[in-house]
This record gives C-alpha cells, structure tokens and sequence, in this order.
C-alpha cells in the first residue's frame, strides 16, 4: 500500500499579492503544512512566486483547476512539472480524453506531480448542480467523476470529506483524495456547503485536508495551523 509522507495539511495561500502570501508562508513550517497556489494567487505573482515559495521548503499544490482542450491541458500540466510543484489538479469534467492527455503528458519525467482531478466543487449543492443542467447528487456526481479520474489514470480527485467514505470504498485505499472545504468546529461556512471539520475528514478518509481562511485569516496562522493538527486523530498529522 502507498504509504503517504509529509504533512497531510495544505493551507490555500489565497493572497492577491507576494508580500502578504511570503508573510503567511513564514509563519509556517513546512513540517506542519504543504501551501496550495490557486488561481488568484498565481494571476497576480506568477510563477517565481511559487518558486519562492518552493525555496523556503514547502511542498506546493499549483491548483489551476485546468478545463480546456486535451493538448491544452495536456501541455499546462507538463509546464506544471516542469515547475517542480508536488501537486497539480484537472477538471474531471473535462471528460476522459482530457485526463488521459493529462496523465500521459507527464510520461517522460522522472519526478511528476501528483495529478489530480476536481469532481464537484465544495461550494456547489444539488440545486447549484442542477442550474448547471446535471440532474444528481453532489455525492453521485462525485463518485461517477472519480470513477471516470481513476479509470483515466489520475492519482486522485478533490472532492469534499463528505464523499470520502463512499469512495475509499469504491475507488481503493491508494486513490487519494484531497479535500477542501474543512472548517474547524468555530470557523464560519463562507462561500463553503459541503463541509467538515478536520477530524471529521480524517475519519472518513480523507489523504489531504485543504484549508484556507480559518488558517490565514487568522489572527495568528501558525496558533490556527497547530490548532487544526492537534484535533487530528491519529499519528500521521
Ligand atoms: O481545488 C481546490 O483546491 C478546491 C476545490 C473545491 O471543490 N473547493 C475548494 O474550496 N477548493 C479550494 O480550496 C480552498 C478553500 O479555501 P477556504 O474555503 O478558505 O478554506 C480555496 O483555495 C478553493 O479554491
């Protein structure tokens, strides 16, 4: 079985500018946390911002969430390896032939990201489903978009912790699933719907807990990011 390294935390350095996301980043470890590089983040520093941050010792996750043709796709996720991010994400909507491109795009490195895809946003309900025209529960699209991402050859999906059981059962123990959309028992909801504390995802089985504003909004990011750890079950924090 793969057996997972490093930390299991990943705080969405969500910043529209270097000086505010490297202040952040500095009051972290990369003992405790990986930092994922989004699209708001990436827009405004590009990358020599990622790989700053790669230089303090972070493991980055540069989620792009790319949708588009498969060679597009397929040439964005090879100019992602070529950055040296650990993690790299894909709309799973973007159907099979997108993913395979994807999948086979990283053939020739020797070191890859892992690549993973996005099933159903965190933020989005059955009836934000259905406005866009699919007829289904946010946890059957999930499963029939990670069926179609580990079919596809991907590593994995982003879904939310509530869909984590349902899939380790399905998909298999090595099929990682990363999930944003975890809120500690006091933090607000934001713009988030399917939602559930870190323990919680933990529990049900989730690989990666994405965390973004109960951590760098916080009067302290460091007090906040050791808060969340130390709810953790287990030994692997
Ligand atoms: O791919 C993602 O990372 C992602 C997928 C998803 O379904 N939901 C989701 O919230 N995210 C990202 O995870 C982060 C969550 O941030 P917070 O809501 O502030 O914890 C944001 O950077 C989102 O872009």
């Amino acid at each position: 079985m793969r057996q997972l390294e490093g930390p299991r935390l990943i705080v969405a350095m969500d910043f529209n500018n270097a000086e505010d996301c490297l202040k952040t980043a500095h009051q972290l470890s990369p003992q405790d946390c990986r930092l994922k590089v989004g699209k708001e983040l990436f827009t405004a520093c590009g990358p020599q911002l990622v790989e700053q941050l790669m230089t303090l010792g972070f493991d980055i996750f540069l989620d792009l969430k790319f949708h588009d043709i498969p060679n597009t796709t397929a040439k964005a996720v090879a100019a992602a390896a070529n950055l040296g991010v650990w993690m790299v994400n894909v709309h799973a909507a973007g159907g099979r032939r997108m993913l395979e491109a994807a999948r086979e795009s990283l053939s020739g490195y020797a070191e890859t990201p892992l690549l993973i895809a996005v099933t159903v946003l965190t933020s989005m309900t059955e009836s934000d489903l259905a406005d866009t025209g699919v007829v289904a529960s946010p946890e059957n699209q999930v499963l029939h978009l990670a069926n179609l991402a580990r079919d596809s050859g991907l590593d994995g999906v982003v879904c939310s912790a509530r869909e984590a059981q349902q899939l380790k059962q399905t998909c298999g123990k090595e099929f990682l699933l990363v999930t944003p959309g975890i809120r500690p028992v006091s933090a607000q909801a934001d713009d988030q719907r399917r939602i559930m504390t870190p323990s919680e995802a933990v529990a049900a089985g989730s690989d990666y807990l994405v965390v973004g504003r109960p951590v760098t909004q916080a009067p302290d990011p460091s007090v906040a990011c050791r808060d969340i750890l130390a709810s953790l079950p287990g030994a692997r924090r």
